[in-house]
């Protein structure tokens, strides 16, 4: 099972690599402004899942926002302890 420290190696391969087809390097070309409104459209469907929804479904969208989380953390060449290092 990929754990998140797996999820950020990945992203930041691709970011690095670049390969086609890749939705991370779409959204990261995308930019900063567009990465965030990601970011706050996935936590309302968190919200919503968690109050209204299954615990899977809750699940995905937690999931899918901290994929955003990670590629905004990669725009902004942030790495894994810059944030680490508030937890
Ligand atoms: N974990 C994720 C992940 N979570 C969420 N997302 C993206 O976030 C979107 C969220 O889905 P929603 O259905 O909520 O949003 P949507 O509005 O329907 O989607 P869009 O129309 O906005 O794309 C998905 O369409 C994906 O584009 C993800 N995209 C990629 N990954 C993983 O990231 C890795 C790299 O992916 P690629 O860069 O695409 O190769 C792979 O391991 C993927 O599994």
């Amino acid at each position: 099972m990929k754990t998140f420290d797996d999820l950020f190696a990945e992203l930041a391969h691709k970011a690095e690599t670049r390969p086609a087809g890749s939705g991370t390097v779409a959204e990261l070309d995308a930019g900063i402004h567009a990465i965030g409104k990601k970011i706050v459209e996935e936590a309302a469907e968190v919200w919503m899942a968690a109050e209204h929804e299954s615990d899977e479904a809750a699940a995905e969208e937690i999931s899918q926002l901290l994929y955003h989380l990670q590629v905004m953390m990669i725009a902004r060449g942030l790495r894994l302890e810059d944030v680490y290092r508030y937890l």
